[in-house]
């Protein structure tokens, strides 16, 4: 029996967690799931349904530092639960084409039949040009190495403007499948039959770039128990996240409680935030990642 791959990157903030949460409870057949945090604290693993297997791995990229863990989770999942499916989600700084090339290593060497099934990447396109511009190559390389694109945000742009981004996404992977319209309004089951239509991923014999790694281009920091605010702190805090003094604040997100005793889950990136309650609460945390990070002004914001 075959145990199928199937990786969902993109960019931070992109949509992969918001993806994952649609299809898991959609698939067919055993599904385990490996999240990819670079920050030190997991925030997305509590967002995931409870019943539902889960290796979580921190503080850094599955594609360099972290490596090891990666390899040694595929094996340990694939041998303690025999699924059908392993879903990964790297990190929003991986880089898909190394975590491509460890998956073909882990498939050749494995006395199980592990195959890469599906490479998605999913486009946040009110940040597409933004991140272009300041992290090319590094950015470029998740969409040039996927073989299916899903597209986030719609929302926030121009339907010419959208056109335009799309043309350019397909000038950097001339042949993936692009889904031309918001996957977020479809539910998870539609999309796992859009999935179902799309060929499964070939080996194909690709130069691999030579990327930075990602921890000498960004750093994070992350606070375990942070204060309780009101709802109106909130808001302020997240607005304020673009400012300079924190540093250059690429991604947040976290778990916060309220001074009304609920509990809310937060979102940010220089193109957007969002918070909502949550329904329960394993752990209160915030996870930063960026670069120049402020610590002691990130801190003040939102430690005790
Ligand atoms: N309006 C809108 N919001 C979206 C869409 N996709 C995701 N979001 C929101 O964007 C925020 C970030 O989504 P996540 O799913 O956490 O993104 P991620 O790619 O897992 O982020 P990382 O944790 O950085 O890896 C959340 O508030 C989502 O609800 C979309 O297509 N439209």
């Amino acid at each position: 029996m075959s145990i199928y791959i199937n990786i969902i990157s993109g960019f931070l903030g992109a949509g992969k967690t918001t993806f994952l949460k649609k299809i898991i409870p959609k698939m067919k057949g055993k599904v385990v799931l490996i999240e990819n945090e670079f920050g030190d604290i997991g925030v997305d693993g509590d967002l995931i349904p409870k019943e539902f297997p889960i290796r979580e791995i921190y503080a850094g990229c599955i594609c360099c530092s972290v490596v090891q863990d990666f390899r040694k989770a595929i094996e340990e999942l694939a041998l303690e639960y025999k699924p059908d499916h392993i879903l990964i989600e790297p990190s929003g700084v991986g880089s898909l084409s190394d975590i491509i090339k460890i998956c073909e290593s882990i498939s050749k060497k494995s006395d199980l039949d592990i195959r890469i099934k599906h490479l998605i990447t999913i486009v946040d396109v009110s940040a597409f040009e933004d991140y272009v511009e300041n992290f090319g190559g590094f950015y470029l390389d998740q969409i040039r190495n996927a073989h299916i694109i899903f597209l986030s945000h719609f929302d926030k742009i121009e339907h010419k403007e959208m056109v335009r981004i799309i043309s350019q996404i397909r000038l950097n992977n001339q042949t993936a499948f692009i889904l031309k319209e918001a996957w977020h309004s479809h539910d998870g089951e539609e999309i796992i039959e859009m999935l179902n239509t799309v060929n499964s991923y070939e080996i194909a014999s690709k130069e691999k770039p030579v990327l930075m790694p990602a921890n000498r281009m960004f750093s994070t920091f992350s606070i375990a128990n942070p204060r309780i605010f009101s709802e109106k702190e909130i808001d302020t805090m997240l607005a304020s996240l673009k400012d300079k003094e924190y540093g250059s604040i690429l991604r947040a997100k976290g778990i916060l409680e309220l001074n009304t005793k609920q509990f809310i889950h937060f979102n940010f990136t220089p193109h957007h935030d969002h918070w909502e309650y949550l329904e329960e609460c394993k752990a209160t945390k915030v996870v930063i990642i960026g670069s120049d990070l402020n610590k002691q002004k990130i801190s003040e914001g939102f430690q005790k």
